[in-house]
């Protein structure tokens, strides 16, 4: 689902690679966790997943597309089968929460009786069931994010990429965060995230790819966050 062959990216003006190297295989319907200090290339990694950056060298393939050579046109394609969830939710604060989600099929070109279905049904699947009509200031910041995930997932992408996504997050709250993120997972679709979470990582015992200086230093099974911060 996704591929990285040796792949090196450097930014324009930096003498030091940010991703050196890197070969990674993730198969269909994974879930991966992406660990390593601050500057290690985690979001230089998923960037590359989303065409935000092409490689510097080597190739990077997305459902067994090469997509640093995809045209500039295709791109939007390629993101429309990637969700992707941050830390901070970004979620439009003047719309409601079914709309944030609808918004994602409605520029897609989506019909109207298809968003008035399908919005419910994700929101029910995220646990906000009933709340479609509340703005997101009045959500608490779990909700938040399972809005943005609602959003994500709406249309059913192949990968679902997150960056931090409990890091404004309790420890609890994160937990139901985790457990929604698994069930999405169980659905099929792929899940690659980056976190610090510890505590998250060590619980779950997904795979682990452990990043230091742009390359990868462990990639484990069933693995443990596994490094000191
Ligand atoms: N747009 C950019 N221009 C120049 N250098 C960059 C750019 N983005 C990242 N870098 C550099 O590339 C390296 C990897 O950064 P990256 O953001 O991928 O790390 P990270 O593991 O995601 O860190 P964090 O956990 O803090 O988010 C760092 O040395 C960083 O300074």
């Amino acid at each position: 689902m996704i591929r990285f062959e040796k792949v090196t990216k450097t930014y324009p003006g930096q003498a030091r690679a940010a991703l050196d190297q890197v070969s990674v295989d993730i198969e269909k319907g994974e879930f991966v966790f992406l660990v390593g200090q601050s500057g290690s290339g985690k979001s230089t990694f998923l960037r590359l997943t989303l065409r935000e950056y092409r490689a510097t060298s080597g190739r990077v393939y997305v459902a067994g597309k090469e997509i640093s050579r995809l045209a500039g046109w295709k791109v939007p394609r390629l993101r429309r089968q990637i969700g992707t969830v941050f830390q901070d939710f970004r979620l439009l604060q003047n719309k409601t929460v079914a709309e944030n989600v609808g918004f994602a099929l409605q520029v897609i070109g989506k019909p109207k009786s298809t968003i008035d279905k399908v919005v419910p049904e994700t929101l029910e699947l995220v646990g906000l069931e009933g709340k479609g009509d509340r703005m997101p200031d009045e959500l608490s910041g779990g909700e938040q994010q399972r809005v943005a995930i609602a959003r994500a997932f709406v249309n059913r992408p192949m990968i679902l990429i997150a960056d931090e996504p409990t890091g404004n997050l309790d420890p609890n709250t994160s937990v139901g965060i985790m457990k929604l993120l698994d069930r999405i997972n169980r659905t099929g679709t792929t899940v690659l995230m980056a976190t610090h979470d510890a505590g998250i990582v060590d619980q779950m015992r997904k795979r682990v790819i452990e990043l230091e200086g742009g390359k990868v230093v462990r990639d484990q099974a069933r693995g443990i966050y596994g490094y000191q911060n």
